[in-house]
């Protein structure tokens, strides 16, 4: 049981986590935490938190639970001014898209890898951003990934594993690095893929008629592009080692495509479709049956 929840950043993340664990009886008191007041004022008309301050440090004193949910780029500042402040007793955990940066934002501030921090990501969001948009259920049945390192306290790892648990989420642990590599192939290349993909439709001359024409393939493709682009724009930055290797990657394979249309080289193509289709299915299935 979590006596009190601070949860800095109460948008999509932030907020279905406080939905989850309230509706889960995991937590006494919530507390919210983000810079507008309105959007603070409506999570607590809506039920998600019960007070709020625009203080972090004043939202991380008293809390045995601190979850910071907000883009990238603010992370360092939020460490920064929580650090002083937490409790004896108090775990730091997050849902940020990258761990790599979370940590180093952690140590340049603490001087250390600090034992209270469990770095965190759920691996389950939507393309819409806000409280309004947060669900008690976002994360059940969905994979939250921890990457502890050496420093962290074992008993932190557990009351975050349980946390998340509480939530209907299966939690796995791997190492910083592997998480950005794995991140970057499966979730970051992908928006690259729609941001960029719709940007250039959006810029042809024609692009009424395309949007207007666009079928099913397209919508289900695309969707992610209505992500929120202060996030992503952090998600690259943070990640963008890992990201742009994958980038160049797809880059080839791309080329190799776009040459085995232009020679007409129908084998070529035929094999690519198979090897793709029989792969996806196949995930499709393990999906299915696990
Ligand atoms: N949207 C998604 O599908 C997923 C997002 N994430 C990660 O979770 C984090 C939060 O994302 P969302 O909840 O989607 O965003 P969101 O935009 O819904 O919520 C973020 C909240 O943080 C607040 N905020 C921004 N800067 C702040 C600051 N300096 N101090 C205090 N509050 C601040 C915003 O006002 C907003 O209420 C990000 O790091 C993102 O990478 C992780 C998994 C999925
Ligand atoms: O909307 C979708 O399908 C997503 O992929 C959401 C998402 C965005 C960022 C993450 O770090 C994890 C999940």
């Amino acid at each position: 049981m979590i006596r009190r929840l601070a949860v800095i950043g109460v948008g999509l993340i932030g907020g279905s986590l406080a939905r989850a664990l309230r509706a889960a009886n995991a937590v006494e008191e919530v507390i919210g935490c983000g810079r507008a007041p309105a959007n603070l004022a409506r999570a607590r008309e809506l039920g998600v938190i019960d007070r709020f301050t625009q203080d972090p440090a004043a939202a991380a004193a008293d809390a045995d639970m601190v979850f910071i949910a907000v883009p990238l780029g603010a992370m360092r500042d939020i460490f920064a001014t929580i650090a002083p402040r937490l409790a004896p007793e108090a775990v730091v955990t997050d849902g940020g898209s990258v761990k790599g940066s979370v940590v180093a934002d952690a140590v340049s501030v603490v001087g250390r890898a600090p034992p209270w921090l469990v770095p965190g990501h759920p691996i389950a969001g939507t393309e819409h951003s806000g409280v309004e948009a947060s669900f008690a259920e976002l994360y059940r049945g969905r994979r939250v990934i921890l990457t502890p390192l050496s420093e962290t306290d074992n008993t932190a790892l557990e009351r975050v594993t349980q946390m998340w648990e509480c939530c209907g989420a299966e939690v796995t642990t791997m190492s910083v690095a592997h998480h950005d590599e794995i991140l970057a192939a499966t979730s970051h290349l992908p928006h690259m893929l729609a941001f960029g993909l719709v940007d250039t439709l959006s810029r042809m001359h024609e692009h009424e008629d395309i949007f207007r024409y666009a079928a099913g393939g397209f919508r289900d493709f695309t969707r992610i592009a209505s992500s929120n682009p202060v996030m992503w724009r952090d998600i690259c930055l943070a990640n963008r080692e890992a990201l742009s290797a994958m980038l160049a990657r797809f880059s080839v394979e791309m080329t190799d495509l776009a040459e085995s249309i232009r020679r007409a080289d129908a084998e070529r193509l035929l094999s690519i479709f198979e090897r793709a289709k029989q792969a996806r299915d196949q995930q499709v299935e393990r999906a299915r049956s696990a």
